[in-house]
């Protein structure tokens, strides 16, 4: 990838000369955005790192006209806000960009810090990874690249696949992703749990009954296998099959052929099974609970996911997808994390996995009153305060106190009164934290 791509900042407004200087130094192309222009006439292109400076200091309607439609139009774009002593916060459309702004900047402008924030942000916007022939997976991991190719391996070959991996690691993503990628891709995909299936009906479930095979069989019915037949069956948990279940698996295995409940009629079926476990299949086996000979038909090739916490790279990526995935069918404010909130995301343990960190993020879409996701939002304070060691502690609460103030100052609208009251202390103090945290407010309140 390297660092060939363009750095640019999108002004709505006028930048002075110096600091038109001071962000080329820093390597970044300030191209400033004509507020009149037609749609599309800022000129982003794909590949490009592209900020959206929202200057404030003397915006016009034209101006922020421009900008809430360069907003609609690039609903992923980053914005920072530049403002003055004189910029009227409560303005409804000012409030809109401010909101939306990942960090606000009062006059005199630091650039130290714009540039320092203009850099995290730049290392941060990476596009996720899709790899585009292989669906519904997302990951430039090396342990998610070792599973991308597995799966392109496995997909043509018409042998069975044993998912192995903690719970909610995406074993049923990786089973779609086989099917989508073979030549059954046509054909249906049926996707069993088998522990979630009554244990006297299991058979009848997945084979079929004849009418009258048992009471209440008032009529023929076929299984999921018949139901998907020249397709893919993914039994998951299929540790939890009962032992009749598992001879009658190990006879469509072994021959092809499958019997409805209450018949003795063999038919030919043509079906490839996928199966995953997320117990020690293995032991079962040592046990007596799952049949040997069942075991190594289904283990002919294995395909091992990852948990969460092996592929941190992923996880933001991972959550910015799940994120924007929220946003397009929900109203929210949220569009990225902030930095103690990509710490903690990186740093938390996961046990839940992939369905975890989708669950948090919704979660925080929803309570998140900013742009930014906090730590709060995620409830991911413990994995911040277990996981920093003494040395990183200041630094974290440091960071953590810069984000309180903003996020408060943000929801109260810039007033100094109303922001003390929330966070229980004096003006005063917000006055010291504010000049402590470089944000200078000056008479803004
Ligand atoms: N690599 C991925 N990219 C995008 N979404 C994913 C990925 N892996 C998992 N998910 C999502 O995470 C959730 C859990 O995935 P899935 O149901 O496949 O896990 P599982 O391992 O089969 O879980 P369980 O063992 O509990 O059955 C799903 O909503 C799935 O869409």
């Amino acid at each position: 990838m390297g660092d060939t791509s363009v750095r640019c900042i999108v002004w709505f407004g006028e930048p002075t000369n110096s600091e038109i200087t001071r962000l080329a130094q820093a390597g970044w192309h300030t191209r400033v955005a004509d507020a009149s222009a037609q749609r599309g006439g800022v000129g982003i292109r794909r590949g490009d790192t592209v900020v959206a400076m929202a200057d404030l200091r003397q915006a016009n309607a034209e101006t922020l006209r421009g900008m809430a439609r360069l907003m609609a139009d690039h609903p992923r774009l980053a914005w920072l806000a530049l403002l003055s002593a004189d910029t009227v916060v409560q303005a409804p459309e000012v409030e809109r960009i401010v909101r939306a702004s990942l960090d606000f900047f009062t006059a005199p402008i630091d650039l130290q810090r714009l540039v320092d924030t203009l850099g995290t942000l730049a290392g941060d916007i990476a596009m996720p990874v899709s790899h585009s022939d292989v669906p519904g997976i997302t990951g430039s991991s090396a342990a998610m690249m070792a599973v991308v190719a597995s799966l392109r391996k496995y997909a043509p070959v018409d042998l069975p696949v044993l998912i192995t991996g903690e719970t909610g690691t995406g074993k049923e993503v990786a089973a779609r992703a086989l099917h989508k990628l073979s030549p059954r891709s046509d054909r249906p995909f049926a996707a069993i749990n088998c522990g979630a299936l009554p244990a006297n009906l299991v058979q009848s479930e997945l084979f079929g009954h004849e009418r009258g095979a048992f009471t209440g069989a008032n009529a023929r019915r076929v299984g999921h296998f018949e139901a998907a037949a020249g397709g893919t069956v993914f039994l998951d948990e299929v540790g939890d099959l009962p032992p009749d279940a598992q001879i009658s698996l190990l006879r469509l295995l072994q021959e092809g052929t499958l019997e409805r409940v209450g018949s003795t009629q063999s038919i030919k079926l043509d079906v490839r099974v996928l199966a995953a476990t997320h117990v020690d299949l293995e032991k079962a086996v040592a046990q007596g609970r799952f049949r040997e000979d069942l075991y190594y038909r289904l283990n002919v090739l294995r395909l091992r996911m990852p948990a969460l916490r092996e592929r941190a790279d992923d996880v933001l990526q991972l959550a910015q997808i799940f994120l924007d995935a929220f946003r397009k069918q929900h109203d929210c404010h949220a569009r990225t994390f902030s930095p103690l909130a990509r710490k903690a995301l990186r740093d938390f343990a996961w046990p839940g996995n992939v369905r975890e960190l989708l669950n948090r993020v919704q979660r925080a879409a929803v309570v998140a009153e900013g742009a930014q996701i906090s730590v709060a939002d995620l409830d991911l304070q413990e994995a911040i305060a277990t996981r920093s060691g003494h040395s990183s502690l200041g630094l974290t609460r440091t960071s953590a106190e810069r984000d309180a103030v903003v996020a408060c100052l943000r929801e109260t609208r810039f007033n100094i009164s109303e922001c003390a009251r929330r966070l229980k202390v004096s003006r005063v103090t917000i006055y010291r934290l504010c000049k402590k945290h470089q944000l200078v407010l000056e008479d803004m309140h």
